[in-house]
């Protein structure tokens, strides 16, 4: 992509920023060479007015520059906040297969967090910002051309090529800073950190100290940082080298420029007022050659900035990376959700995961789905809940539903709001939180959180406690519950009960039953044993149903329900004993 392009984001920053970002990058690029005019006048006529003109000239240059500054600063910040807001809402609309792709995972994170440290705002401001420089470089160049035609045009070209030079050496594709960019440094770094977040940090501070892996751990993030440092001092000889080179055509150059003026002048060709001309015009020519930070800003700040424009306008092509569904004949309205010989298969896989699955939830149904890991439960969920979106949509979707996921979320707010964010617009009290919480025998819960239901659920917070994971599973029911009695029709829940053991998970999928009487449930689990009271089971195997009916009807049958029933009836008693 060319840099060119992040002017596109200028206008992000707003016409008042923008006008005084504009302004004073016009101030510093053009006042140095206007300075020029005064000087002369001062050193062929003298006069006090020459040198206040001279002052003001060179003071304005030094206000522009310095608050070009703090104006870009701002200009930058707006533009990121702006970008930033598009980029969290192309991500939230986006649908979940396209989401789960690592590579739209790696843009999300390098647009909103930047690339080491720099963002495509600030690449956009330093685009001006070195428009800036070559203005000043140019205006340089026509004062030096006022006075000797052709040395100007070689000193230019002398200037660009050095700056050109340094560009490529440090941000080129090879150059320094992009070696850390590469794949393999990219990994070093990345194990490096790992190592380093592991030995610091609290995650693995049991296992740590149980087996003494410490010396291990940080032997291990030495030699991976030392894997990442070795090629990058390489690269950095390399650059000092390269450096070299470019100092010594620069010296050359600035010798033979300062050398003609000074031959021209003593042939009698330069009056003084025009050498000292020629000289100043002649060192703003030189210094865009040496490079600045503009180049690390545009060169890192691009990334943010192309990763940010993948995700606003995605090529048509990128819609195989949804997931996609082979229909068969549309779900009929007025019926609850459900799916007509859906055939679904991820992104990137070969295998369809759900084969011609038929299945249509009636209103006011319990519906339990049981099946062993792995059969396809939660990606049934995932397409009754819209989150995957079918090529062609005959997937009657539950718009209308209250769905706790299997991994689902646990937000490091007080308990109340853990409750009420599953229905966020509607004003329940206190006394609605509690009995949601009554409904999936939760209650006891409070008894450990000193502030009661303003306790925050994370110990980052002062005051706050963490939950043990069936008491977490219990506050997502929970949720769950208020949405439903906050007016959502369905309750979806998929294995709702992961976390706490077969008795408790009978006894909340009890009060479950109990709770939703007259609305539509449906239920996933891998446990056999503790459906037998829904309205209709659902037995998935090899991402299709393979049996269905009621509890007794399908152990009658003797197959596979019947079977798993037995064989988990039997533990959940062995375990009892
Ligand atoms: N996002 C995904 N991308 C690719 N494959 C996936 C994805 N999610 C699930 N799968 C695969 O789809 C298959 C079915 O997974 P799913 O989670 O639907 O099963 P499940 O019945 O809910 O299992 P469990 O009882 O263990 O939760 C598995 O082989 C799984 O590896």
């Amino acid at each position: 992509m060319s840099p060119v392009r992040l002017v596109r984001l200028l206008p992000l920053a707003g016409s008042r920023r923008l006008l005084a970002l504009g302004a004073l990058s016009v101030g510093a690029a053009v006042l140095g060479p206007l300075s020029t005019i005064p000087l002369g006048r001062l050193i062929d006529h003298g006069g006090a007015s020459q040198v206040i003109a001279l002052l003001l000239v060179l003071l304005g240059q030094e206000f522009c520059t310095a608050l070009r500054e703090p104006a870009g600063a701002a200009a930058a910040r707006r533009i990121d906040g702006v970008l930033r807001a598009r980029v969290r809402a192309a991500a939230t609309a986006m649908p979940l297969a396209r989401l789960e792709n690592p590579q739209v995972q790696a843009d999300v994170r390098l647009a909103l967090t930047g690339h080491r440290g720099r963002t495509a705002g600030m690449a956009a401001v330093a685009l001006a910002g070195e428009a800036s420089r070559a203005t000043s470089a140019l205006s340089g160049a026509v004062v030096l051309a006022a006075h000797v035609w052709w040395l100007a045009p070689v000193a230019l070209a002398l200037s660009i090529a050095q700056n050109r030079r340094i560009a490529a050496m440090l941000v080129g594709p090879g150059g320094a800073e992009s070696l850390a960019d590469s794949p393999e440094q990219v990994v070093r770094l990345r194990r490096a950190g790992y190592l380093a977040e592991l030995t610091g940090g609290p995650g693995a501070a049991k296992e740590i100290r149980v087996f003494g892996v410490d010396g291990f751990l940080i032997g291990r993030y030495v030699a991976a940082m030392r894997a990442f440092l070795t090629p990058q001092a390489r690269g950095r000889r390399a650059v000092v080298r390269g450096y070299a080179a470019v100092l010594g055509l620069q010296l050359a150059g600035a010798a033979g420029t300062f050398g003609t003026l000074a031959w021209l002048t003593a042939a009698g060709a330069l009056g003084a007022a025009a050498l000292a001309q020629s000289v100043l015009a002649a060192l703003l020519v030189f210094a865009y050659g040496a490079g600045g930070y503009q180049l690390f800003e545009i060169a890192h700040g691009s990334k943010p900035y192309e990763a940010a424009m993948r995700l606003l306008h995605p090529p048509p092509t990128s819609t195989s990376n949804s997931a996609t569904a082979v229909t068969g004949p549309s779900a009929r309205d007025g019926e609850g959700p459900g799916m007509v010989r859906v055939t679904f298969t991820y992104p990137g896989r070969a295998e369809p995961v759900l084969k011609e699955l038929d299945l249509r939830v009636r209103p006011g149904e319990r519906l339990a789905v049981v099946g062993l890991n792995g059969a396809g439960k939660t990606t049934l969920v995932k397409l009754l809940t819209g989150l995957y979106t079918p090529q062609s949509c005959t997937v009657g979707t539950a718009e209308d539903a209250a769905v706790v996921f299997q991994d689902f979320t646990r937000y490091p707010l007080p308990l109340r709001d853990n409750v009420r964010l599953g229905a966020p617009a509607y004003e329940g009290t206190d006394a609605d939180v509690l009995a949601a919480l009554a409904a999936v025998d939760a209650l006891d819960l409070l008894e450990g959180l000193p502030r009661g239901l303003d306790t925050p659920l994370s110990r980052s917070y002062t005051g706050g406690r963490d939950l043990s994971g069936g008491q977490w599973q219990k506050v997502a029911l929970a949720r769950a519950v208020y949405a439903l009695d906050a007016g959502r029709r369905i309750l979806i829940v998929d294995e709702p009960t992961a976390h706490l053991d077969a008795r408790a998970e009978q006894e909340v999928f009890e009060r479950l039953l109990d709770r939703t009487r007259g609305r539509t449930l449906v239920l996933t689990s891998h446990r056999f044993a503790t459906v037998r009271r829904a309205d209709r089971i659902v037995v998935l195997d090899g991402g299709a149903v393979a049996e269905q009916g009621g509890h007794a009807e399908l152990l009658a049958l003797g197959g596979r329900y019947a079977r798993w029933h037995r064989l988990q009836t039997a533990l959940i008693a062995g375990a009892g004993r």
